[in-house]
């Protein structure tokens, strides 16, 4: 099996409101383990809406999402957790510390919630593997905003996820901080598809990524950007550099 995440059918209406709104409707597509996905698309295509799905985090209203080859239709809400804890991450605009706690704490939090004792060496190797080995002891008001966001990174992989989700994690960012942090997203996931680098320390368990964005520049990192438009799929580009991200999304708009 070497798809991390496979969305099949996956139609989400919100019925909370007067008028229900179909935000997803039959989407299907697979998201190979170790690949970066970028999801784009205009403002309430469904990007977040897919992210939240494919991530447990909401309930498709039908079809059916698996991760890391688990049904996620057949778990009740206990199971759904314990998924979400052990086989993704998740990470989003804002980086959601605590500023009273250091970033090993920062880091060990989800698991003390859980009720586990946090090995510090898989504190260790997850701050090391965003670069900040050093900062361990400092606080969030003593890290620039990139190194808080790269804090928030190392939290979400502490457990070593099969998949790592993430939303707008740049938005926040300053150009070359948001670059550095795509930078770690890369290695996360290894090299590009197709690319014959060096294997690095990651490549024997790289991460999945699927990334919602409205940057081209940002998208342009991914191996492929899957493109949204009025809850359906709409194309995709594999290899994307800004220039071709931007042509489509331009198209999208106007159509
Ligand atoms: N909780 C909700 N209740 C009702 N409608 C919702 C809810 N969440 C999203 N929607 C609607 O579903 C559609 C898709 O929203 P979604 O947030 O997934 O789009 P998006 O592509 O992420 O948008 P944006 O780029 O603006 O963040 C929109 O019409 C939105 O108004």
């Amino acid at each position: 099996m070497d798809e991390a995440v496979r969305l099949e059918s996956l139609t989400k209406t919100y019925s909370s409101g007067a008028n229900p709104v179909t935000a997803l409707r039959e989407v299907t597509m697979a998201f190979p383990r170790g690949s970066f996905t970028a999801i784009m698309g205009p403002s309430g295509s469904g990007k977040s809406t897919l992210l939240q799905c494919a991530a447990g985090l909401d309930r498709p209203t039908s079809g059916r999402v698996s991760v890391d080859g688990t049904d996620l239709s057949t778990l009740n809400e206990t199971q759904l957790t314990e998924l979400r804890r052990e086989r993704t991450g998740f990470i989003f605009q804002s980086f959601n510390l605590l500023p009273s706690l250091t970033a090993a704490q920062n880091v060990s939090l989800p698991l003390r919630l859980a009720g586990r004792k946090p090995k510090r060496e898989a504190i260790a190797r997850a701050l090391a593997l965003v670069g900040l080995a050093e900062k361990a002891g400092s606080r969030p008001g003593q890290l620039s905003g990139g190194q808080q966001q790269r804090v928030a990174i190392a939290r979400a992989l502490v457990s070593r996820p099969a998949v790592l989700f993430a939303d707008e994690p740049t938005g926040a960012l300053d150009l070359h901080t948001g670059r550095e942090l795509l930078d770690t997203l890369r290695k996360l996931a290894g090299p590009p598809t197709g690319d014959g680098y060096a294997a690095t320390e990651l490549a024997d368990r790289p991460t999945t990524i699927v990334m919602v964005t409205h940057d081209p520049n940002v998208a342009a990192y991914a191996d492929r950007v899957v493109f949204l438009a009025d809850g359906v799929l709409a194309g995709g580009l594999e290899r994307p550099t800004a220039e071709a991200v931007a042509a489509r999304m331009t198209s999208l708009a106007v159509s």
